[in-house]
Parts: structure tokens; sequence; C-alpha cells
């Protein structure tokens, strides 16, 4: 049990946060900061958060965990405002969708206390931002990146996993390296390539026609281009390599398909569809079973 959550960031990630801690009862106490007073506020007056702090540094104040859930840009600043109040017995993480740049950050800016932070990526979300859509049961069932550094205390590695734990998530430890490579080919390519089919339609004479004919495919295939667009910046930024070598991939199988179907080769194009048909059909988010 906690005494007190100073959360960072009463946002989507950060509100979903607050709520799912007070439900299994494992905190106290709320205190929330956001950039924007009006959204402390609204925080209050929904119940995710008990007190507004008018700054990073007093929601810290007292804390005994800190969950940082701001865009990944803005955890430098972040870290710097809080981190005269840090201190070894405070368990810090953040929810970020990148993480070498985040550790980074928190190496640059902590230093000594380094240690404390636990570099987390919970693998839920949606396209809609802000306080209003927190969500108790955004995080249930849902996987939760954690990836330590060589500083990482074990106690308060050992903490983080038992809080998603408890939050009934399923926790996976991973190198940051391999967790930034592994998220740019299926979660930053694929709002890169929605961001950029939807401008594409966008882009041309016929598009509000084209979109008004638009069904299903069309919906399921670009939910993701409706996120946040600051966020959305910061993260393709922060793993720009990673992403750029997985657009190469992308553009080169596009290519070979382009290539099928000029050629008019309706069995390497049945081939190169079934295999993906196949992958698709069988995958299921989450751990492999069994
Ligand atoms: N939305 C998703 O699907 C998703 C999934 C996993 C991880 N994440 C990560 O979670 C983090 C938060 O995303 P979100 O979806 O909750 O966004 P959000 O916009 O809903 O919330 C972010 C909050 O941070 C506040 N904020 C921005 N800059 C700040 C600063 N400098 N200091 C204090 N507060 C600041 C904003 O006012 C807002 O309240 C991001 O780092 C994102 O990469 C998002
Ligand atoms: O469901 C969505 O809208 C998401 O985009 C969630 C999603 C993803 O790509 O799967 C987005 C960013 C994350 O860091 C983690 C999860």
């Amino acid at each position: 049990m906690f005494e007190q959550l100073g959360l960072i960031g009463c946002g989507l990630m950060g509100g979903s946060f607050a709520l799912a801690l007070k439900r299994a009862g494992l905190v106290k106490r709320v205190v929330g900061y956001s950039k924007s007073p009006s959204t402390t506020e609204r925080a209050r007056q929904m119940g995710v958060i008990d007190v507004e702090a008018p700054s990073a540094l007093l929601a810290v104040s007292g804390a005994d965990i800190v969950l940082l859930a701001v865009p990944v840009a803005a955890t430098e600043a972040t870290l710097k405002a809080i981190r005269h109040l840090v201190s070894k017995d405070m368990l810090i993480m953040d929810v970020g969708s990148t993480k070498r740049d985040v550790i980074d950050a928190g190496r640059r800016v902590l230093r000594d206390h380094v240690g404390s932070f636990v570099p987390c990526h919970p693998i839920a979300g949606k396209e809609v931002s802000g306080v209003e859509n927190a969500d108790v049961d955004l995080y249930v069932g849902k996987q939760v990146i954690v990836t330590p550094i060589d500083r990482t205390q074990p106690e308060q590695l050992q903490r983080a996993v038992d809080v998603w734990q408890k939050l009934q998530c399923n926790v996976v430890q991973m190198a940051p390296e391999a967790h930034d490579a592994a998220f740019a080919a299926v979660s930053h390519l694929p709002h890169l390539i929605a961001f950029a089919l939807v401008n594409g339609i966008a882009s041309q004479t016929r598009a509000e026609d084209f979109l008004t004919l638009a069904g299903p495919g069309f919906r399921d295939f670009t939910r993701i281009a409706a996120s946040e667009p600051k966020m959305w910046r910061d993260i393709l930024l922060a793993n720009r390599q990673e992403l750029l070598e997985q657009s190469q991939v992308f553009q080169r199988t596009l290519k070979a398909m382009e290539a099928m179907i000029e050629a008019g080769n309706a069995d390497a194009l049945e081939g190169f569809i079934t295999q993906a048909s196949q992958l698709r059909a069988n995958w299921r988010m989450g751990p492999k079973k069994g």
C-alpha cells in the first residue's frame, strides 16, 4: 500500500493509472499536476486525483510513488522539475512509448538517484487522449514492458512489477534497445502508415467523395490516425532510427507487392496475401500461450 501517488500528466494514461491504483486499494491519496491547470482541475472534479498540485515538484512532495505520464519529449524537463525531491525510497515510473530517450533523460537528470526510476511502457491505449477518456479498466489484461538499466535498484524494480501485476497486467522485462526496435515495427510504423494513408487520400481532389464512400475497412485501418498529434510527433522523432528502418522494410514489401500486381502474377499475389492472412488470423494480443 502506498501513501501518496504523485501523478505528473493527468491525461489518458496517467488518469487511468490513478483510477486503477485507487480501485485496487493500493494508494491512500493521489496528488496530480498537469501543465494546464484546467486539466488538473478536471481530474480532481472527476475523482481521478484527490489534490491539485500547482507544480510537478509539489505533486512529488510527500509521494512514495510517482508516475510520469507526459509526452516522451517532456520527460527531461519533468525530471528536472522534481529532482530535488527524488529520494532512494521513492518509486518513480513512466509510461512513455519509447524507452532509450526516456532512459537517457533519466540518467542525465537523476544521476545518483536514477536507481529509483523504473522505465515502463504499458501496451494499452486509445486513439483519444485526455483525462475525460481515462478508464479504470485500461490496463486490465494488458502487457507492461519494463526496461530496467544496470543502475535500477532491484527493490524498486520489484515494487514496480508488483504494482502492475496487482493491476492485472502481464509484466515483460526487456532491454530498452530491444523494446524500441520491437515497437518501431508493431506500433510506430502502423501509426506512421495510418497518418500517411489518410493524408494521401486527403491530398486528392476527389477526397471528399472517396471518404464519404469509405466503410468498416477504412474505419478499422485508420482508427489510430485520429491519435494525439503532439504525442505522436514526439514518439516518431524519439525512435526515428528504428522507425526509418522499419519504413524501409515496409516500402520494399509494398514495392514487391506492386510488382506482382503490375505483372498480373495471380499465384504470387495469392501466396503473399495467404501468408499475411494466416499470420493475422492466428495472431492474438499478448504472450504466446502454452
Ligand atoms: N495514448 C496511448 O495510447 C499511449 C499508450 C501507451 C503509452 N503512452 C504514453 O503515455 C504518455 C501520455 O500519453 P497520454 O495518452 O496519457 O496523453 P494525454 O494527452 O492524454 O495526457 C498527457 C498529459 O500530460 C500533460 N502534459 C504535457 N506536457 C506536460 C508537462 N511538460 N508537464 C506536465 N504535464 C504535461 C498534458 O496536459 C496531459 O494532461 C506519453 O508519453 C505516451 O507516449 C500513450
Ligand atoms: O490502441 C491504440 O490506439 C494504440 O495505439 C495503443 C498503442 C499501440 O500502438 O498499440 C499506442 C502506443 C503505445 O505506446 C502503446 C499502445
